[in-house]
């Protein structure tokens, strides 16, 4: 029998799984019992629906069998088991990501990192931990044939025939001496009710029972016990009256393979023209890979109770792709088929509903507890802008929940209505500001220009802001309003205007156009500008500018941007222009105004050389 080496990666793999989970080795017996309850999912759903397998009186069970002599545990279920090719590809080598991102996602803390082998999908190997030798003997539904798949965890693997009366898997695990814990009863019980007791078919413990004899009588036999250790309950189909926080809160546990609690649920049981049951949860930290493009999704559909799927990404809005849960649907025939789901009316309508009550919950969070709503900005603010960018059914519950940074308290959150609640009676719009980093918005000079005159400016330096913000346009039917835009004047600058600078600076606005050429729409004087000389700021049906450098810098096509310049009659620099006649002074000076509008916006210089030798020229 030929031997066969692990593919590359599993062999790093293990050694790093051995050594940084190994104080938090007993979550090997959680990722046995998962994945026999997903073989056991995966056998229900053939049962009913595949005219092959309907025959079987299928009844899905986990059989533990416990031998402290011999140092075994040996798990067995009645799942759809795995033929010689499943072997070598799901016990050979590495499902879905690989080492090197594992590795990089690793903590040093044993009891956070073992939640990554779960959501990386290299649970199996973690058995390697506490047992020297583990054997897997395996028969697919549909066929006669069994393989027994070996290894030590280190020298590759065998696979050869076996022999095995049904379908199923069996692992045995020869434990190492330090690991027989895990071959006795109270110690594996304590483990199946902290991480398996929602696996939703029942688990038998079999193990010796030695009964108590009183002193100076004959020992009984040990007898063989076999006994239930778990609920076998779909817990989403029992009333909420009757589940408690902490049943709540474990069964988040199996269903995630997170060790925290989530930051709160929200179970609903629908009853009338369409009947399901969802639970979801919001976890307390941004799943890891939400802004990966290859997330794995969070929620399970079932089917009266039937596991469907867990990898469909649309069950919910990808913007919502952080929350975990379960979907079980009484309506939906169980032989869906999962390339039609997306279709599916009934589907759709649990979507609907779905994302309505999430939204609703989590502005209730939001009143209720302002501590949790705070956390719940800090981790997932960005998806909620997300959903203002797709999802326009859901707009209003969108824009009460996503908060902003603002003039009015730099260090803390506000919501719209916040702002709303503040605004002065005079103020005709939301004003706002996108720029590539938070320090450059908020010192830009118009921010300071609104600010002065009492006048909001929420600012925003998330990339997402530019695409995101456009697309709001109004709150209650008050316009939100770019301030680099140039229709955000409002007339709120009309009293500064000084008639007589202006006229002290005639044909200023001409003469830095003609020496700007085409770098520039337009030169306009301006009246909100208090300190600075100048601002760039663009047409209102042109894309900002911002949002331009983006798409350049992601290396998209974006149309170049015309700036328009705003200059301020009352500055020096503004007024020299006007009063020169020397073709040089006015060419420099026209560039230090548009150059120096950029850098007070934080944006990258055409020509830096030449804007700090002008610099340097004219302090000189
Ligand atoms: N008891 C079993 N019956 C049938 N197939 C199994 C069994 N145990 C493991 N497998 C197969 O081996 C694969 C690898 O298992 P492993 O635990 O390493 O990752 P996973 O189950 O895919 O991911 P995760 O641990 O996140 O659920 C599984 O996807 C499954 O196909």
């Amino acid at each position: 029998m030929a031997k066969k080496e692990f593919k590359a990666e599993v062999d790093k793999l293990l050694k790093l799984i051995i050594h940084s989970l190994y104080s938090h080795n007993e979550i090997f017996l959680r990722e046995l019992i998962s994945n026999a309850g997903d073989a056991l999912d995966k056998m229900k759903f053939l049962n009913l629906t595949d005219e092959a397998f309907k025959h079987e009186q299928f009844e899905g069970r986990i059989d533990i069998y416990l031998n402290e002599k011999e140092k075994s545990l040996i798990i067995s279920d009645n799942g759809i088991g795995m033929d010689e090719n499943d072997l070598n590809e799901n016990l050979g080598k590495i499902a879905h990501s690989g080492t090197k991102l594992f590795a990089e996602k690793l903590t040093g803390d044993a009891q956070k990192d073992s939640n990554l082998i779960g959501q990386f999908g290299v649970g199996f190997y973690s058995v390697f931990m506490v047992a020297h030798n583990v054997e897997v003997i395996s028969r697919k539904a549909g066929s006669d044939k069994a393989f027994k798949w070996t290894s030590d965890g280190q020298s590759g693997y065998t696979v050869e025939d076996a022999q095995r009366d049904a379908h199923g898997t069996t692992i045995i695990c020869h434990l190492n001496d330090e690991h027989v814990e895990y071959a006795q009863q109270y110690r594996v019980t304590s483990l199946i009710e902290k991480y398996s007791n929602f696996i939703a078919f029942p688990i038998f413990l079999h193990y010796e029972e030695q009964e108590y004899t009183p002193e100076g009588e004959e020992p009984k036999p040990a007898t063989m016990v076999e006994k239930q250790a778990n609920s076998a309950k779909a817990i989403w189909k029992r009333s909420k009256s009757e589940l408690s926080q902490e049943e709540y809160n474990d069964f988040y546990q199996t269903l995630s393979g997170e060790s925290e609690e989530p930051l709160f649920h929200m179970h609903t049981q629908a009853e009338g023209s369409l009947e399901y049951t969802t639970l979801f949860y919001i976890p307390a930290k941004a799943p890891y890979d939400l802004y990966r493009a290859d997330y794995r999704p969070g929620v399970k559909l079932y089917v009266k109770r039937v596991f469907i799927t867990d990898d469909d990404k649309e069950l919910l809005p990808i913007y919502l792709r952080f929350i975990r849960g379960v979907i079980d649907s009484e309506d939906l025939p169980l032989n869906v088929s999962r390339e039609i789901l997306q279709q599916n009316r009934i589907l759709t309508n649990i979507k609907g509903a779905s994302v309505k009550k999430i939204l609703t919950e989590i502005k209730k969070l939001a009143s209720d507890n302002p501590t949790k709503f705070e956390q719940f900005v800090e981790h997932y603010n960005r998806p909620m802008k997300e959903g203002l960018y797709s999802d326009f059914v859901n707009k209003a519950d969108l824009l009460e929940i996503v908060r902003f940074k603002s003039t009015n308290d730099e260090s803390a959150w506000t919501s719209l209505a916040q702002y709303k609640e503040r605004m002065n009676s005079e103020q005709k719009s939301i004003y706002y500001l996108c720029g590539d980093n938070a320090e450059a918005v908020r010192h830009n000079p118009l921010v300071q220009a609104y600010k002065k005159r009492g006048f909001e400016v929420l600012l925003l330096s998330d990339e997402m802001d530019q695409m995101v913000m456009p697309m709001v346009q109004d709150y209650q039917g008050i316009a939100l309003k770019a301030i680099n835009k140039a229709d955000a004047d409002d007339g709120i600058f009309d009293d500064a205007k000084d008639e007589e600078a202006i006229q002290a600076v005639e044909g200023v606005a001409e003469k830095l156009k003609e020496a700007l050429g085409d770098r520039v729409k337009e030169v306009r004087l301006s009246a909100r500008l208090d300190d600075a000389p100048s601002a760039v700021v663009s047409s209102d049906d042109d894309m900002s500018l911002q949002m331009s450098r983006m798409f350049q810098m992601m290396g998209q096509e974006a149309p170049e941007v015309q700036p328009i310049l705003e200059i301020n009659p009352k500055h020096a620099l503004v007024q020299s222009v006007a009063k020169s006649e020397d073709k040089e002074l006015i060419a420099d000076y026209a560039i230090l105004l548009l150059d120096g509008a950029y850098l007070a916006e934080g944006a990258p210089l055409k020509e830096p050389a030449r804007f700090s030798q002008l610099m340097f020229k004219y302090i000189k």
